[in-house]
């Protein structure tokens, strides 16, 4: 059983998205620096974003997974701030999507009006914007030492087309493999929400109706969640379990600590302040559906 992180408390439901755009404030002073470059330069000569990109090392790849509206989107937006903040380059990203023809096999495969689409092909669809994706996106941001943030990718595969469709879970894991090129998550955050699936699915649907997915039944979706623990059991030094318990605010400080070791950064001494937070949350509403590519 993987640690739970944030399990306790209330979730605030009534917290909504806000839809009006905001506009952020610049760079926060004070992130601190947890992680000594690797170039020789003091902690002080360099920022955090620089240690990564200076050394032509490899980036973060840190993915985020869980059941439809778990909270994963709010939860990125919020690191993804907070990281810009602190210096480093992000490129934010969703699956299916984040490349032109990716945004397109996205619009195909949640059409609630393909309702014939066979597993088959939708698994193929799912693997073809990955493909794309790793291609053209993830690979080079890597190469060029960026934190790449990406709302789910493999272990939603195997989750969605092998746990709720029923497809072989040796052949979706194969078509994982071909489809990121040697590409891994260096962190996976699974952000779990502490309702049944059926709220969850309520809350994923309010604002839009559901999509061809959601459409799938609570049945299909519970076996999704069941799915998402087992990959977080048998994969605990990835995958980092957060639950969304209590107010948005308190489990982002949960993914800044559930990512730490992966971006160098000491999540105990961050400037963040319940500000920051409000301020990040207005402008993940309206961005939320809108944008693909989300950097
Ligand atoms: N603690 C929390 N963390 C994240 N989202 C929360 C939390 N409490 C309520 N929510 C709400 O849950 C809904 C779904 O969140 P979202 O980030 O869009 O989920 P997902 O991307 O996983 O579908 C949003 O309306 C969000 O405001
Ligand atoms: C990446 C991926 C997503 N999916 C599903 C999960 C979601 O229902 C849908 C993506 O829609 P999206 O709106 O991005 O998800 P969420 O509601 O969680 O923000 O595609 C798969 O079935 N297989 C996959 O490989």
């Amino acid at each position: 059983m993987p640690q739970e992180i944030g399990k306790q408390g209330e979730n605030p439901e009534s917290e909504q998205l806000q839809s009006e755009q905001s506009q952020l404030e610049g760079p926060q002073s004070g992130c601190s620096q947890g992680k000594q470059p690797q170039d020789g330069r003091s902690q002080s000569e360099s920022s955090q974003g620089e240690s990564l990109q200076s050394t032509g090392s490899r980036g973060a790849f840190i993915t985020f997974e869980g059941g439809d509206g778990a909270g994963k989107s709010t939860h990125i937006k919020f690191l993804a701030r907070a990281l810009e903040q602190c210096g480093y380059s992000v490129v934010r990203l969703r699956e299916p999507g984040g490349t032109q023809a990716g945004e397109a096999l996205r619009q195909v495969v949640l059409d609630p009006s393909y309702e014939g689409l066979s597993a088959e092909s939708e698994l193929l669809i799912y693997e073809a914007a990955r493909a794309q994706l790793v291609k053209e996106v993830i690979a080079p941001a890597l190469a060029a030492g960026k934190i790449v943030l990406c709302d789910r990718f493999c272990d939603s595969t195997i989750a969605y087309q092998a746990y709720g469709r029923g497809l072989s879970r040796d052949f979706v894991q194969e078509a994982n493999l071909f489809a990121c090129q040697g590409i891994k998550p260096d962190r996976t955050v699974l952000i779990k929400a502490p309702t049944s699936a059926r709220k969850q699915l309520e809350r994923a649907t309010r604002a839009q109706g559901p999509d061809r997915i959601e459409l799938a039944g609570v049945e299909f979706h519970t076996r999704v969640r069941e799915a998402f623990d087992a990959i977080a059991a048998s994969d605990p030094d990835r995958v980092r379990v957060v639950v969304s318990a209590s107010r948005k605010s308190e489990t982002a400080r949960l993914v800044f600590a559930a990512v730490a070791d992966c971006v160098g950064w000491d999540a105990n001494k961050l400037p963040f302040d319940e500000h920051f937070f409000e301020q990040a949350n207005k402008i993940h509403g309206a961005s939320r559906r809108k944008r693909g590519r989300q950097s």
